[in-house]
């Protein structure tokens, strides 16, 4: 656990030490980087480790959010750190975010794996009655319609704990962040930039994510020269969590073919 200032805002993130090509976890909207404690212990390589709560999430500071501004709290974070290409893994946001890096910082990228994510995500009308809703009512009123979509029916009628532990971690995110990554998601589009990706990419779809539908992920993946796709069966908007082993098994794969 550790704690930088950059770009006027406090970011909190974890970094371990490995050898080899570094790999960088970027989380989704209402969640932060425990999201992939499951998918780090099942890795097969040891690299370098780098994790961080986006602006407006976790025991990051909120700041004004815009996906550049998002974009840049990583670069800013790798420089920081001296860190080297790393393979970017980013989940729904974290996936949109990555793609901005490979854009605006191709020499921070040596590969993408890109979960449960498209070019672009939702329509701005939405992005604006979600933005409309957490600010009126606050994020607790949608908690339920949000978990039907992150996990499937199984994990949220067998794993009650664990959907009650990420319910909290849902509804204890900044409101102010959690609208601002929304607006940052709505002004989004990296359909023109996808073709201009030349980095290894993997895309992982869950083949019940009712946020980001597995067609959105394939489209992605068809948009990028020479990327894979891959459906996880009984997998929901969160493969870090719900096929934590078939997602580390993806990574570590993905990881072992880059130089
Ligand atoms: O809350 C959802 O609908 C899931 C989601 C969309 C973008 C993101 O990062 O998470």
């Amino acid at each position: 656990m550790a704690f930088v200032t950059v770009n006027d805002v406090t970011l909190h993130y974890r970094h371990s030490y490995g050898v080899g090509i570094p790999i960088v976890f970027l989380n989704s909207l209402g969640t932060d980087f425990r999201i992939w404690d499951a998918v780090i212990h099942q890795l097969t390589v040891n690299a370098p480790i780098l994790c961080l709560d986006k602006r407006g999430h976790g025991l990051s500071d909120d700041g004004p959010i815009t996906m550049d501004a998002l974009v840049g709290d990583v670069s800013t974070l790798m420089d920081h750190l001296d860190m080297k290409a790393a393979l970017i893994c980013g989940v729904s946001v974290g996936g949109l975010i990555a793609q901005g890096l490979a854009a605006a910082r191709p020499d921070l990228v040596a590969g993408l794996m890109l979960c449960c994510t498209g070019a672009r995500i939702g329509d701005a009308e939405g992005w604006n009655a979600r933005i409309q809703a957490v600010e009126d009512q606050g994020i607790a009123s949608m908690a339920e319609a949000i978990l039907e979509r992150w996990f499937s029916e199984g994990f949220r009628s067998g794993r009650l704990a664990d959907l009650a532990g990420y319910r909290n971690m849902l509804i204890r995110t900044s409101a102010v962040g959690y609208a601002g990554v929304c607006a940052a998601i709505r002004d989004s589009d990296f359909t023109d930039q996808a073709p201009r990706i030349t980095m290894p990419t993997h895309c992982i779809a869950g083949a019940i994510d009712l946020a980001t539908p597995p067609a959105l992920v394939q489209a992605l993946a068809s948009l990028i020269n020479g990327a894979h796709y891959e459906e996880l069966d009984n997998c929901g908007h969160l493969p870090s969590i719900e096929q934590s082993a078939a997602t580390a098994r993806s990574i570590s794969s993905l990881h072992e073919t880059l130089r």
